[in-house]
């Protein structure tokens, strides 16, 4: 059996199991479980905290798992990036308060930094030769320096609101670009293949969306500029000489824009439709 690490709560908990749903796989139903079997595909679950996934995937007790990318930098584990699942997107900077005379990573020379992924920062600042204290906390890192346990914080970010409401700003370079990845260990399975040709299928139905137009014949190169699909769109003729149907795969998150200058070049009954499940 392939057996499977999923994170049991936090961001990544939610769209994790949606993922391995619209993979086709069976999970818990019952939230306090943590281990689900789904005979049917050979799979076992372990639901587990997110920070311990690469703990069980580097030392082989479990064949796959998902996590995000700072976890996993953070762990020190042997466990290794196999796919991005491009979810729970964030970026790892550091903050200080504004104006507070922090404002360069050379600042943090001395100075106490707090955050809830020690190693991450450690390797960081240590590449770049700045010592620090670090003050190693569980969460709610922004509220360090209002408290007076630390002068700066490194910590993910999101849409920013978090450290903006605790007076402080990002500065210095990005430590980290995350986002919830599928990482492998030194335990093989051949069934590690199928489960990734499920995602990638989950990934592109999510990116995606399927357009379907009318188009004024003379303007299939135009539009075919606009919205060139995967391979090349599928025209079909239409009753209309003048007229042709036209089907092709756009980005789920240009579908709009694309809408717009598909219909300034004459296309009309545009039509957009979810993808269930794709293989490409
Ligand atoms: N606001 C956010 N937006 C996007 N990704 C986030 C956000 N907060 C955390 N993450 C990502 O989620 C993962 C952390 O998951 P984890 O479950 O440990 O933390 P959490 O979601 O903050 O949950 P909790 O703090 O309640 O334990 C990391 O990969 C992190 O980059
Ligand atoms: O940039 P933002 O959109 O504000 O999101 C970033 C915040 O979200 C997470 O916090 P969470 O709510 O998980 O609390 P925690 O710090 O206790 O983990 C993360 O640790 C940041 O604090
Ligand atoms: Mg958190």
């Amino acid at each position: 059996m392939l057996r499977i690490a999923v994170p049991n709560k936090g961001s990544l908990s939610e769209v994790a199991a949606e993922m391995l749903a619209e993979a086709g796989y069976s999970g818990r139903r019952d939230s306090r479980k943590l281990v689900h079997t789904d005979s049917r595909n050979g799979v076992e679950f372990f639901y587990l905290r997110p920070r311990d996934i690469a703990t069980y995937v580097g030392s082989g007790a479990l064949h796959v798992g998902i996590t995000g990318r700072d976890l996993l930098l953070d762990s020190g584990s042997e466990a290794s990036e196999v796919e991005a699942l491009d979810f729970a997107d964030s970026t790892f900077r550091f903050a200080a308060p504004a104006g507070g005379g922090i404002s360069e990573l050379e600042h943090l020379a001395g100075k106490r930094v707090a955050t809830s992924y020690p190693k991450l920062v450690d390797d960081f600042l240590r590449a770049r030769g700045i010592v620090s204290e670090l003050v190693k906390l569980d969460g709610a890192v922004e509220s360090a320096v209002q408290l007076g346990v630390a002068d700066a914080v490194a910590d993910v970010v999101s849409t920013g609101a978090t450290l903006r409401a605790a007076g402080l700003e990002i500065f210095g370079p990005v430590i980290l670009q995350s986002t919830a990845v599928l990482i492998g260990g030194p335990t093989e399975h051949a069934d590690v293949e199928r489960l990734l040709r499920r995602l990638r299928g989950v990934l592109v139905a999510r990116k995606y969306v399927i357009m379907d137009y009318d188009l004024p014949v003379d303007q299939l190169d135009a539009a075919t500029q606009v919205a060139g699909g995967i391979e090349s769109p599928t025209v079909s003729p239409l009753k209309d000489e003048r007229w042709v149907a036209v089907r092709v795969m756009v980005r789920a998150d240009e579908a709009n824009q694309v809408m717009d200058r598909l219909y300034d070049l004459g296309a009309r009954a545009i039509l957009v439709t979810a993808i269930h499940a794709a293989r490409l």
